[in-house]
């Protein structure tokens, strides 16, 4: 037998959950695979997704999570690769005291194609994780982290539009200081989410 610590995996943690089946003929969410770790949430009724639309499908499903933990409603990847069908607000958040239906909101980013959902499609993956309440404790200074201020793109990684280079370092004015979002969509790189004129 393998030694606890020498390379055996470690059992997943299992946390029963209960569960309201609100069209109990819909199969319950399974894990597709051992190890997975989202179990494939199923539409409750047929939704039609035009180029860009977007709706929210009911599941059939309503959790009584524990206390400590939150649902994730992650979107599948084979959707998204094939079909460009993503939750739009990936990943939604089950809260453990939501008793209502759980629902996921389906975007059809392909900008030519309807997608149409049918009942009993896995539309989405349920993952179930514990989660920390944060106590907000004001300071006036922060500790001193690697990172610093640095985000949005600092270490760089990609390549912007234009001279096919990646970049490999962290982009910085000439002076050293961090990238403004102007100056960011200026060379290439992407805005910084939030900062956009309303
Ligand atoms: O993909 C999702 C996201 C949320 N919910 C449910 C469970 C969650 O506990 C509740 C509220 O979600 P959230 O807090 O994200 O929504 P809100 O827009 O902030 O609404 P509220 O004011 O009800 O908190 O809606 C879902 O069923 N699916």
């Amino acid at each position: 037998m393998e030694a606890e610590g020498a390379g055996a995996p470690a059992a997943p943690e299992v946390v029963p959950v209960r569960v309201r089946r609100l069209d109990p003929d819909l199969p319950l969410p399974r894990y597709a695979v051992a190890g997975d770790a989202g179990a494939d949430l199923l539409a409750r009724h047929d939704v039609e997704l035009p180029p860009g639309g977007r709706a929210t499908v009911p599941t059939g499903l309503a959790l009584a999570l524990p206390e400590g933990y939150a649902g994730f409603v992650h979107p599948r990847s084979g959707l998204a690769a094939r079909h460009g069908v993503t939750t739009l607000n990936g990943p939604g958040t089950v809260d453990a005291g939501y008793r209502g239906e759980v629902m996921v909101t389906l975007l059809n980013t392909d900008p030519e194609h309807a997608f149409t959902v049918r009942r009993g499609d896995r539309v989405a993956q349920l993952v179930v994780q514990r989660v920390a309440r944060a106590e907000l404790v004001v300071v006036d200074e922060l500790p001193p982290s690697p990172r610093g201020e640095g985000g949005h793109g600092s270490t760089g990684g990609w390549s912007p539009p234009g001279d096919g280079r990646a970049t490999v370092g962290p982009r910085t004015t000439p002076d050293g200081g961090p990238l403004t979002s102007t100056e960011m969509s200026t060379t290439g790189d992407q805005r910084v989410p939030g900062e956009e004129q309303p």
